[in-house]
């Protein structure tokens, strides 16, 4: 067993002292005084005194560290020790370097329970799923341990004896920048290969910085996973910064606009993962009871805030009455509650302000015509020093159709909008009118009508017979508006490296001249 990060934490008087409580973290109880960024292999402190900036506990709504933004400075360091480590990591052989993530999967595998609590601290998600969120983690690394010697190009025969390699070579230093819904798991996802330089949202900064430390516990060269702290314009910097070779980015729309255009200044490769209005499409021959639980699946995961959630459920009319009753009944048995507690389904939006625009789409549902058939208010938890977290009911919608700004844009929250149709090819066509293309499902016991839908569905992910499921062996990614490239699975590694051709002449040169 490695030691825990105690340096890391600093618990209020209250709380049980760390090493001696299986649960070293109770919501309110943690306060984070030590320094979040990460390079030459330790965690630093923003050399220049900037704005910090205070980010809150979902939970409670108390503070729980400030932020302090990384600057050019900063960034130049955290890029040259990337550099320095990527010379050091392509010279390994793929089993050197399996070895070491081997090893930083262990170390996770130790840590887990420490990982998955402060994910819940600064995220406000239930330990249940922070727990599952840091076992992908784990795997993810796991699998990328075992493609990286397996590496390997092409033999193309030419005329005359003549032939051509291809070689999979790495990029160089990548940057990373994260969104705030899987902060531990979107930075392990993108550091599969190459050297990173990574920037979690300014809202959960806390547990990137814990896997820079296992990688470099683990044996990494130092330098070979960086964490620098910011918002948008520490992002900016890494974007533009020229020995940065490619930019991978988890967020919204409207930002991953932004960072192809800065990424483009440097022709940059750029990974997109996007947001989504995903459609889930139910028939009347479901199984109904795998049908609702995939669509609670498919909605109220990590409070709603999942890019690929399965939003638009259009239900086949003749089952319409009958899902709707199960549906609502299930969601108003989800436990909300403190996301540290074992029994907790629904936790904390991770802010005040996200909380209330949410709640806002439910007020415009209603003035558009939706009727809110379960949840959409503010939930207060009878425990005391819960009362200031950003807590809501989760919601159910009927009555939407699809011109309604539930239907069209993404929420974000925990509010799934139910629709109800006549026709496969009818909700084909609803299901595919939107500008995103992440995820889609569909659920019916015809196999040929289940591979025929999905053949049309214009998304990049999409679930037969259940919703959300993402095995790091699979890859994930969107169509359209949702995004450019994938993670997971054994095609990532293309868009993590570049192919070099040789060519070998084995006669003497046919010159022109
Ligand atoms: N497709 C996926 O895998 C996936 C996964 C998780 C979240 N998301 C999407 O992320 C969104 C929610 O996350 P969010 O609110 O953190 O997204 P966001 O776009 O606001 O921020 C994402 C990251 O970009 C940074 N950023 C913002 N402006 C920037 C700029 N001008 N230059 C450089 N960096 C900048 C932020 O600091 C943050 O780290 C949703 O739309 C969701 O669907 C997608
Ligand atoms: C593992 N999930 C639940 C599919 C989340 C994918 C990441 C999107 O927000």
């Amino acid at each position: 067993m490695l030691p825990r990060l105690v340096s890391s934490l600093r618990l209020r008087p209250s709380a049980a002292p760390l090493a001696a409580a299986t649960r070293c973290a109770s919501s309110g109880n943690v306060d984070i005084r030590v320094p979040l960024n990460f390079w030459a292999g330790k965690r630093m402190r923003s050399q220049e005194k900037r704005n910090k900036e205070p980010v809150y506990e979902p939970a409670t709504g108390r503070v729980l560290c400030h932020l302090e933004p990384c600057g050019a400075s900063e960034v130049d360091q955290a890029v040259k020790d990337a550099k320095s480590a990527f010379g050091h990591w392509s010279k390994m052989s793929g089993m050197e370097r399996a070895r070491i993530m081997i090893e930083a999967a262990l170390i996770i595998e130790s840590r887990r329970e420490e990982i998955a609590e402060m994910e819940v601290v600064n995220n406000g998600k239930s330990i249940t799923e922070a727990r599952l969120d840091v076992d992908s983690a784990r795997l993810c690394i796991e699998y990328y341990a075992g493609l990286a010697s397996t590496l390997a190009g092409q033999h193309v025969q030419l005329p005359g004896g003549s032939f051509a390699y291809t070689r999979r070579e790495p990029l160089g230093v990548c940057v990373g920048i994260g969104a705030w819904n899987y902060p531990f798991q979107i930075a392990t996802f993108k550091a599969i290969s190459n050297s990173m330089v990574f920037k979690p949202s300014p809202v959960t900064p806390v547990t990137a910085v814990m896997l820079a430390e296992i990688y470099a516990k683990a044996g990494a060269p130092e330098g070979l996973f960086n964490v620098v702290q910011g918002g948008q314009e520490t992002g900016s910097l890494l974007c533009h910064h020229p020995d940065v070779a490619k930019v991978s980015f988890t967020g919204s729309v409207p930002t991953g606009k932004k960072i192809m255009e800065m990424a483009s200044k440097g022709v940059k490769p750029v990974t997109l993962e996007l947001g989504g209005k995903s459609p889930l499409l139910i028939f009347e021959d479901s199984d109904l009871e795998n049908a609702v639980k995939g669509a609670l699946m498919a909605n109220f995961l990590s409070q709603g805030q999942v890019c690929s959630n399965g939003t638009r459920v259009f239900v086949q009319k003749h089952i319409l009455p009958e899902f709707v009753e199960e549906v609502v009944k299930r969601t108003q048995a989800i436990e909300i509650g403190d996301p540290l507690a074992e029994s907790t389904r629904m936790g904390a939006l991770v802010s005040q302000p996200h909380l209330h625009r949410v709640l806002e789409f439910v007020e415009q549902a209603k003035k558009e015509g939706a009727t809110v058939l379960c949840g959409g208010e503010p939930f207060v938890p009878s425990d005391p020093k819960l009362k200031g977290g950003y807590y809501m009911m989760p919601c159910v919608l009927g009555d939407c159709t699809d011109k309604m700004t539930c239907v069209k844009e993404e929420i974000f929250g925990p509010v799934m909008s139910v629709l109800s149709f006549d026709t496969e090819e009818e909700v084909l066509r609803r299901a595919n009118d939107t500008t995103m293309g992440l995820a889609a499902g569909v659920f019916t016991r015809d196999v040929r009508r289940a591979h025929r839908v999905v053949e049309h569905l214009k998304a990049g992910s999409c679930f037969i017979n259940n919703y959300n499921i993402t095995p790091v062996e699979v890859p994930f990614g969107g169509f359209k508006m949702s995004g450019i490239g994938r993670e997971n699975g054994q095609v990532t590694i293309e868009y993590y490296s570049q192919l070099k051709t040789v060519f070998v002449e084995m006669g003497d040169v046919d010159s022109l001249f």
